[in-house]
């Protein structure tokens, strides 16, 4: 694994080209995306089927061979074996738990003069979540979505997410069940997104898509933000990670390879304080990727998007790693809780040397779902607001617009809107 040095005369042009790779290259892929959404706007669920032919690799047929039905559901829920029953619902709990903490309230202020001021929040009525499916499936994915959903209140739950070969995981299908969902659709990439966006004949369309994908998806989500809600820009994994001289290498490196088997486009990147930490891990990153499993794919990431980098202090490794904005960030120094208050743009922050991030994938309970491209600067992790939206109340007593109805038909008088101060003034009492 690539190791720097930000002592190196060429570090700032390396540090540049590294935040512009973690970035993910939306530029070839923006014009892609923005056919596929056109092709679903114009033929609907014969564009779907001809995408899925084509990326997904089956014939659909009929229309109803898009969905899949609740009796597979049932059928897969009931199939599960026992252990990983239990791991399910531990999860659930778990993360049902966690999000119950979010939920907003609705609220009303009483003032003296009789003004009634407050706010009412409502869950939106329909969220369609997607779930990425091309080269894993991800049922953790399902409960991380669908659950904040439940916990907001949504009535009607749908799911789109590929099905590679007609395969169904069904994993997936028990938790869509245990989870309630109304309809699942074998549906991937940027198409799922513009037929929930847009809605097609047999795919509804949606208040609010949320859920992680590779790079068509995240490009999609963003160019169909307006027509509906999106939760943030979920795209292709990323783990960052500050190591003092304690942490131990083999933990290191483990853990940058964790996010580097999701996606080629992941990017797993260590800021260490230690020279020879640096050196250990690049070494054991050599040793675990001979026995992954998704070795080719964790291997591309880390010589394409992977580096080390040297910082001559932790002040420094800071600043490099706040500029990064990592969707995952772990601390792996010797007092984690001490760095806590300097660390500002982070998806999710995991503290000392048990807290692997995979923890947080599975079954810690906060959310997976994490903004990613460095857009942890502006972006929260999916929570039960994504779900929900605001109305404010308002009510005036005589008393109140007596008392403030002067002060406003004036500022409307200002601005030129004669009617606005006019339906103010005729309530005033002479
Ligand atoms: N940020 C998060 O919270 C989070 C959580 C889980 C997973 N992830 C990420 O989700 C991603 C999952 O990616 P995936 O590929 O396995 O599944 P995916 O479901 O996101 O994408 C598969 C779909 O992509 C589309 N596609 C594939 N190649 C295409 C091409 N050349 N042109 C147009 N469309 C194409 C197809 O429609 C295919 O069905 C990974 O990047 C992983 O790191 C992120
Ligand atoms: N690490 C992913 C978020 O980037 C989530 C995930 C699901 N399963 C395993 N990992
Ligand atoms: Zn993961």
């Amino acid at each position: 694994m690539k190791i720097i040095n930000t002592k190196d005369t060429n570090f700032n042009e390396e540090f540049e080209n590294i935040q512009a790779r973690a970035k993910s290259d939306i530029k070839g892929v923006s014009s892609i995306v923005m056919n596929i959404i056109d092709e679903i706007v114009t033929d609907g669920n014969e564009a779907l089927k001809r995408h899925i032919s084509k990326f997904d690799k089956w014939e659909v047929g009929s229309d109803e061979n898009l969905l899949i039905s609740l009796d597979d559901m049932k059928k897969a829920y009931e199939n599960i074996d026992d252990n990983l029953k239990k791991s399910l619902h531990m999860a659930y709990d778990r993360i049902k738990a966690y999000h119950e903490k979010q939920l907003p309230k609705s609220w009303l202020d009483f003032e003296e003069n009789g003004t009634i001021l407050g706010q009412k929040v409502t869950a939106v009525d329909r969220a369609g979540l997607y779930i990425p499916g091309g080269k894993a499936a991800y049922p953790s994915s399902l409960l991380m979505n669908a659950i904040p959903a439940i916990v907001a209140g949504v009535k009607e739950i749908v799911v789109c997410t590929p099905t590679p070969n007609n395969e169904v995981n069904e994993l997936l299908l028990a938790a869509c069940y245990l989870c309630k969902v109304s309809k699942v659709y074998k549906v991937g990439g940027a198409s799922a997104i513009a037929a929930m966006a847009y809605g097609t004949k047999t795919i509804p369309k949606v208040d609010v898509i949320t859920g992680p994908g590779n790079i068509f998806v995240a490009t999609a989500k963003k160019l169909v933000f307006g027509e509906v809600n999106i939760d943030m820009i979920a795209g292709p994994s990323e783990i960052g990670i500050l190591a003092d001289e304690t942490a131990k290498p083999h933990y290191l490196a483990i853990d940058l390879l964790s996010q580097a088997e999701h996606d080629e486009m992941a990017s797993s990147i260590m800021i260490t304080t230690c020279d020879e930490v640096a050196t250990l891990t690049s070494k054991e990153v050599e040793e675990y990727l001979k026995n992954l499993s998704r070795e080719e794919i964790a291997r591309k990431s880390i010589e394409e998007r992977g580096a080390i980098i040297v910082a001559s202090s932790m002040e420094e490794a800071i600043k490099l790693m706040n500029e990064i904005a990592p969707e995952h960030l772990e601390v792996m120094t010797k007092n984690p809780f001490e760095l806590l208050p300097y660390i500002k743009h982070a998806g999710a922050i995991f503290l000392g040397e048990n807290t692997p991030e995979p923890i947080g994938d599975y079954i810690a309970g906060p959310n997976h779902t994490l903004p990613t491209g460095s857009t942890a600067k502006f972006y929260s992790p999916l929570n039960v607001e994504n779900f929900m939206k605001k109305s404010s109340i308002i009510s005036f007593s005589k008393n109140a617009i007596n008392e403030l109805g002067e002060a406003c038909a004036i500022l409307a008088d200002t601005e030129g809107l004669t009617a606005h101060a006019k339906s103010v003034r005729v309530r005033l009492e002479k």
